[in-house]
């Protein structure tokens, strides 16, 4: 007699495809038909859009999952009654085996224990292992491919990764559900078994680059990214080898010159330039192996800069400013631009080595206006969900609001843009004045450089004046002294001393914009 009936073989098939598809792809809805059969539920929504309920909540998980876990007992029984499997059905046992535990340990974790904390991360722990070894530890069983510690890492960064997709990433179109699913593809990879088994330390050597109109989110899918790196987990402190919530850093290259680009970015030691009162280390240095560094507005990199930025990635070393010692970077770069980078290329402005390094990863990030032409409900439903964030309980009163006063007083074809972070700024402005004024002629591109840098980039300040204007500007954004003055690696005093009233009015003045 064999090991599996037909009927059970043809729930394990499809579900064996389920336990490693991509969970934002039509892809996962046809496997879970294909193993529920006669018991799969239409649903009202497309379950793989943002608009339906998170998975753990859809009655068809609920039905694969109490059969998967009365199926693994079944064959955990067959197995220590000494009955004979071929390869092909113990490979199908150990993907239901996960496919079980998923969903009792790791898909019902806190926040918290999903952002990594001790204690939850522990006691899912406790659970989880000792049901492996439950359902692994039955006599002539051979060995699973992976130890429980790795499978539990990696289960527990699946769980981050869709939590931090799905509740990021917004908009239930079409090309909101492909951003997402390319946003988990950038993380695992199209092949989920090669990625547990080689890859999942391997992924900071493939940089990714964002590209798309401003204000659609490309920070939010670089931050999805680099919030859903690979941790490894210890069994012996029982904890996770790093904070997956805290290796992300957010660069943006337009805002600053290339002198400091490069102190951000490298670090420098003392007297590196006018000001370096002490030495300071850079971004990549502190990046963590699961981290990952920001390049926002890539396009408008200094040609010298994007030489060392290219030897970091070609060979992961770098210097501080004057300094000739080699250090390693370990994380990943994910680079964001809103100009046509291919172009800059064969313009001459962006080197060709660089481009190439930089696209082993493309993601393109949807505007506002593609999103609601696929499908004009997009909209409304996006103005739903930014109520929500806005109002909280009042969000369907504040949601209905904003909606009479877009019809009102938007034309249909309102092309949004300033994308998704115009639609936020509308629904607020909605919030507290009742009403919403699009710039007449929006400017969807930031300037080549804020104000405040516009005399460096030609070449009309001094040394001093450039140092007066960077500090205020670091100052406006962190408004500490103490902050700043470690941020820039210069004395307090030094860093009270330059600031400019008049240009911090400004600065401040003009952050709400
Ligand atoms: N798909 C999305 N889902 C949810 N929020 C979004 C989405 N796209 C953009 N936003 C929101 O719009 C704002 C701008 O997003 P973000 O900074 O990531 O855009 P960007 O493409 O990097 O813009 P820029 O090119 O100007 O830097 C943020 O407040 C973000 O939360």
């Amino acid at each position: 007699m064999p090991f599996l009936s037909a009927d059970e073989r043809q729930f394990l098939e499809p579900l064996a495809r389920l336990a490693y598809c991509n969970p934002f792809t039509p892809e996962r809805l046809e496997l879970e038909q294909a193993a529920l059969g006669d018991q799969y539920e239409v649903e009202e929504h497309v379950a793989w859009s943002r608009t339906a309920p998170e998975h753990t909540e859809r009655p068809n998980v609920a039905r694969l999952t109490k059969r998967a876990d009365e199926l693994s007992t079944a064959l955990r029984g067959r197995l220590a009654d000494g009955r004979s499997a071929t390869s092909d059905e113990l490979r199908l046992y150990e993907d239901l085996v996960i496919y079980a535990l998923y969903y009792r340990w790791i898909a019902t974790l806190s926040p918290a224990g999903v952002g990594g904390h001790k204690s939850a991360v522990a006691s899912a722990w406790e659970s989880f292992s000792k049901e492996y070894q439950h359902f692994h530890r039955v006599p002539g069983l051979p060995a699973p491919e992976s130890t429980p510690e790795h499978l539990f890492a990696c289960l527990l960064q699946v769980r981050r990764a869709f939590r931090g997709i799905f509740d990021c990433i917004l908009g239930g179109s079409m090309p909101a559900a492909r951003l997402r699913a390319m946003v988990w593809q950038s993380i695992f990879t199209h092949d989920m078994r090669r990625y547990r088994r080689v890859l999942y330390d391997r992924m900071a050597d493939l940089s990714t680059l964002v590209t798309g109109p401003s204000g659609t989110g490309k920070e939010l899918v670089a931050r999805a990214i680099a919030q859903s790196q690979f941790v490894a987990f210890d069994p012996k402190t029982r904890s996770l080898r790093g904070k997956p919530d805290q290796g992300f850093v957010a660069l943006n290259l337009s805002a600053l010159s290339p002198t400091l680009i490069e102190s951000e970015l490298f670090g420098h030691c003392r007297g590196a330039f006018t000001g370096a009162a002490g030495e300071r280390s850079g971004w990549l240095e502190g990046c963590p192996p699961h981290g990952a560094v920001f390049l926002d507005e890539i396009g408008e990199l200094d040609p010298a800069v994007q030489v060392k930025l290219l030897r970091v990635l070609q060979n992961r070393t770098f210097c501080r400013l004057g300094e000739s010692a080699e250090r390693t970077f370990v994380g990943k770069v994910i680079a964001a631009t809103n100009r046509d980078l291919a172009a800059e290329m064969h313009a001459g402005r962006f080197r060709q080595d660089l481009y190439y390094r930089l696209c082993s990863d493309r993601i393109e990030t949807p505007s506002l206006r593609e999103q609601v032409n696929d499908r004009p409900e997009a909209l409304a439903s996006l103005v739903t969900l930014i109520s929500e964030r806005v109002a909280g309980p009042e969000a369907e009163q504040l949601a209905a609001e904003v909606q009479q006063w877009i019809a009102d007083h938007l034309p249909p074809d309102y092309p949004w843009p300033g994308n998704i972070r115009e639609l936020e700024q509308c629904v607020r402005n909605v919030l507290v004045r009742r009403e919403y004024a699009p710039r007449p002629n929006h400017q969807t591109r930031r300037p080549e450089l804020p104000g405040w840098l516009a005399g460096a980039d030609a070449g009309e300040l001094t040394a001093d004046e450039l140092l007066r204007r960077y500090c205020t500007a670091v100052y406006a954004r962190l408004d500490n002294y103490e902050q700043t003055a470690k941020r820039l690696g210069l004395d307090r005093r030094t860093v009270r001393s330059k600031i400019d009233q008049d240009l911090l009015a400004e600065l401040r003045a003009g952050a709400g914009d």
